[in-house]
Parts: C-alpha cells; structure tokens; sequence
C-alpha cells in the first residue's frame, strides 16, 4: 500500500490545495493523507479568507502520522508563514522523509497571498534543500532567485539558481508563459535541461492545476517511479485534467481529476 501525504491548505471550493492533491493521490492508486496547514475560504471567483493553523496544530498533524502511518512520499503547498516552515521542515527532517516535493505555493491565480513575503527566506533556508524536487510557476521561480523570467534562457538561468540554493531537481512551470500553442515545463536535474511540451488548452479552468501537477508527482514517487518518470505522468495527468475542464462555479473553474483514468489515449 504506498502512501502519500500532502501538507497544505483546504480549498473550500474542492479544486486546489489539499482537495485536488487527495483526489489525485486516489486517482493514481496512493492512499492520501492530509496535515492541513490553513482553511481557505475560496471558491472559482477566488479566496475570501484565509485562517491560518498555529504551527503546533500542524506540527502534531504530521506527527500523527509519522508516528504511526508513515508516508512514502510527502508534498508541500501553501504553508502561509515562516513558523509553519520551520516545524514542517523539523518533522521532514524528524522522519527522515526523503521524497519531498515542495510545490512553492506563492499566490493564488486571483491574486490572494498564500504565503506571507517574509516567509520567503524561510522556504529557500530550511524547506528547498529537504526537497528531492520542486515545482515552482514562473513567478514563483522569479520570486524565489530574483529573475525575471522571459526567455528560455532566463528559464535555465533560474533553474540553475534554485540548484545553487540546494534543491536536487526542477521542474519549472509553464502555464504562465506567453505561448498561446504550448504549455512547456522545464525539467532540471543538475546536468541536462528536458522540455516537457503539450498543446495549450483554451480554457478559463484551471483552478488548481499547480497542486494537481505536484500531487501526481509525488503519487509517482510514492509509486516508486523515478523523478523523470512521475514528472512525465504528471504532465499527462494535468493534461487530460485540464482537457477534461469541470465547468462549474462563476470564475476559474477546477481541473477534471478523474479524467486521465477514463481517457483512452494518454498525452
Ligand atoms: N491552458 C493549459 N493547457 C495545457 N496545460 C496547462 C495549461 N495551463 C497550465 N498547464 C500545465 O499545468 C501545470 C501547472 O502549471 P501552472 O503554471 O498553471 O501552475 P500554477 O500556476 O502553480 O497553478 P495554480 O497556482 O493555479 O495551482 C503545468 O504542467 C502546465 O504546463
Ligand atoms: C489552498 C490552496 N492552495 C494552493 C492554491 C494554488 O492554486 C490555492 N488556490 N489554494
């Protein structure tokens, strides 16, 4: 039975954080765990509140679990603020949790703070380097090295900082990048850059996709696929999700997290 736990925030509206991450550990045959590190009041048309857990409160969560359950593989998403940093790294460090992946989660597609901008440091300092990959958007990746990003020069040129900061693996992603015919993710390791490429789809609805894509990652870790091969799922997964839309709600609608079970041909 391989397990997988995501530490992050609930998204009241089913398609982001903690949600999209279970549905999609289940989708991929992983049993889910939760340590939830705040509850977002948010629906399509954007969050409406944010109430933060103490980092106790999340600290025993994670306990909870190591002490009993374990987990094969662990993500992080939106952890707010610094203290909540420091005690999920401690209880990474605690458990000895090697397959990490931290999805920097910044802001949210509305344009709502997810993690306080002093907490930055304390992601580079004590999360990064616990991490076997992380999944940063370009302006997640801009904000973590200082580059602005434009180019695919200025891509490698980021992914070449975030090594430098410790982090083992990259994946930088597309979905704000200006190509109206690709959405194209770049994969670092160290030694060779690798595109990720797919068809853009035209669609308002892509709630959640950055913690959808990061939650397939880490099932296939938990999975026993290496990097390479749960980034490539991953990448499938979010594309059939994607293709897939949930029209509900008002505004940006979630992604379809049961779609690339039921579609036949897989990207
Ligand atoms: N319109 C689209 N068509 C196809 N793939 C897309 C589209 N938008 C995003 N993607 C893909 O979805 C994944 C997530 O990328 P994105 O850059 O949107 O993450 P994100 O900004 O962190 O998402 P969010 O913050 O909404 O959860 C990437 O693999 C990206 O290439
Ligand atoms: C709880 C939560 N985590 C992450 C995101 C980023 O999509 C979001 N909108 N909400």
């Amino acid at each position: 039975m391989n397990k997988a736990l995501t530490i992050a925030g609930s998204d009241s509206g089913g398609g982001a954080g903690i949600q999209a991450d279970i549905k999609t550990f289940q989708e991929l045959d992983v049993f889910g765990m939760s340590a939830i590190t705040a509850v977002t009041a948010q629906n399509t048309l954007g969050v409406q509140a944010v109430y933060p857990m103490t980092s106790e409160a999340v600290a025993k969560q994670i306990e909870s679990i190591g002490e009993d359950i374990g987990a094969d593989a662990v993500k992080t998403g939106m952890l707010f603020n610094a203290e909540i940093i420091e005690s999920v790294s401690e209880k990474i460090k605690q458990y000895g949790w090697e397959n990490v992946v931290v999805d920097p989660v910044m802001i949210a597609k509305g344009g709502a703070s997810l993690l306080q901008a002093e907490a930055v440091h304390a992601l580079i300092r004590h999360l990064l380097p616990l991490s076997i990959v992380i999944t940063p958007n370009i302006p997640e990746a801009e904000a973590l090295t200082d580059t602005p990003i434009r180019t695919r020069e200025d891509k490698e040129e980021a992914a070449r900082k975030l090594l430098a900061l410790g982090v083992k693996n990259v994946v930088i992603k597309g979905g704000h990048d200006e190509d109206p015919n690709q959405s194209s993710d770049l994969f670092f390791d160290g030694t060779e850059f690798v595109t990720l490429s797919t068809k853009r789809i035209p669609t308002n609805n892509t709630h959640g996709t950055g913690c959808t894509f990061s939650a397939a990652v880490t099932a296939g870790l938990a999975n026993g696929a290496s990097i390479y091969e749960a980034v490539q799922t991953a990448k499938s997964f979010i594309q059939a999700a994607i293709k897939g839309q949930v029209p509900i709600g008002h505004g940006h609608g979630p992604t379809n997290h049961w779609a690339y079970r039921k579609s036949s041909h897989k990207e």
